[in-house]
């Protein structure tokens, strides 16, 4: 690659499976990163790296945006010879709003626009490519796409479709000071699970599109979960709990992606403030011991967007 072009990207945030949808159904929120990668002429890579995981990760070809830069480049033909990577993190890591995968839309984005015009390829191939290097679709596709994400596998081949979000409602959530990675989170998981909750789980997830994007009523009975919340319940006690009592107040609250952040999508702003009074109260009351930052977001309906400064 040519020395000094300069292209930006700023990624949302996302919440994937939303109680039934493991691995399939994600949405895009309005927490961002954002990522300004450059050209070098020379052999080295140079970081300059703000807000969450700054005094954490590597500063080497070890880090995850690197490493999905040049993997991008490589699959486009591609290679550098250095980078400078900015990248100013929003999104907190390790809590199930989907911070890694932000990281490599963010990247293969950004190695996509560096290239050539005529090597560029399309939303798809940024879908094929970061979903496997996830290792599921649910949470690159609406950081690519935006909004709600529903997402399928056809042996090694990921596709995604979009579906609008009924405009009442208000994403909420609650991220604990804890961490939990995807990779231990899905460790937890059986290897199979029964007929039984294999159909209770399909019924609620076709309950939960209804309810999210034409009748939010049925948030409650459609964020319900047969696959994958029970069995990591253990790894994340406070998260499981406060979900719980959410519930059982009548508020449609799941573990976000792997956890251990809790997401409640509430139906209005009378609602989300509800939601909001409750977490404080019971956060107060339950978990003193552990510290939460819990934020009124909205749905992101854009993704990733590409900025070309310089090519
Ligand atoms: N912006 C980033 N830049 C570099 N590495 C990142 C970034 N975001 C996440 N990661 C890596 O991914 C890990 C978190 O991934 P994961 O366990 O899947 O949790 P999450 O639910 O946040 O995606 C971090 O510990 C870090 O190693
Ligand atoms: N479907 C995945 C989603 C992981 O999301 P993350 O935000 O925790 O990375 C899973 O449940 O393992």
């Amino acid at each position: 690659m040519p020395a000094a072009q300069v292209v930006t990207v700023r990624v949302p945030a996302t919440s994937a499976n939303l109680g039934p949808g493991y691995d399939s159904l994600g949405l895009a929120l309005s927490l961002h990163d954002t990522l300004t990668v450059e050209t070098l002429a020379s052999g080295e890579l140079e970081f300059e790296l703000s807000g969450e995981g700054a005094d954490s990760l590597p500063r080497d070809a070890t880090h995850l945006v690197a490493k999905a830069i040049t993997e991008a480049l490589h699959r486009l033909g591609y290679r550098h010879e250095g980078l400078r990577i900015t990248a100013d993190n929003v999104n907190p890591h390790g809590r199930g709003l989907g911070s890694s995968a932000s990281a490599v839309v963010a990247a293969v984005s950004a190695a996509n626009a560096l290239v050539p015009e005529a090597a560029r390829r399309g939303k798809d191939w940024i879908l094929q490519l970061t979903s496997e290097m996830e290792g599921h679709p649910d949470n690159v596709a609406p950081a690519i796409f935006g909004g709600l994400a529903l997402s399928w596998q056809n042996s090694d081949q990921y596709s995604s479709t979009c579906a609008t979000v009924a405009p009442t409602v208000i994403p909420v959530v609650a991220v604990p000071d804890y961490e939990l990675s995807t990779e231990a989170a899905r460790a937890l998981l059986p290897a199979s699970v029964g007929h039984h909750a294999a159909a209770m789980n399909s019924g609620r997830a076709a309950l939960l599109i209804h309810a999210l994007t034409r009748d939010p009523e049925f948030l409650l009975p459609g964020t319900e979960d047969y696959l994958h919340q029970s069995y990591r319940a253990q790894a994340m006690r406070p998260s499981a709990d406060l979900i719980a009592a959410l519930r059982r107040a009548g508020h449609a609250a799941v573990v976000s992606g792997a956890g251990p952040t809790v997401l409640v999508l509430a139906d209005g702003e009378q609602d989300a403030q509800a939601v909001l009074d409750f977490i404080a109260a019971h956060t107060a009351r339950n978990t003193p011991e552990v510290g939460w930052r819990v934020m009124k977001l909205a749905v992101d309906i854009e993704g990733a967007k590409v900025e070309v400064h310089r090519r």
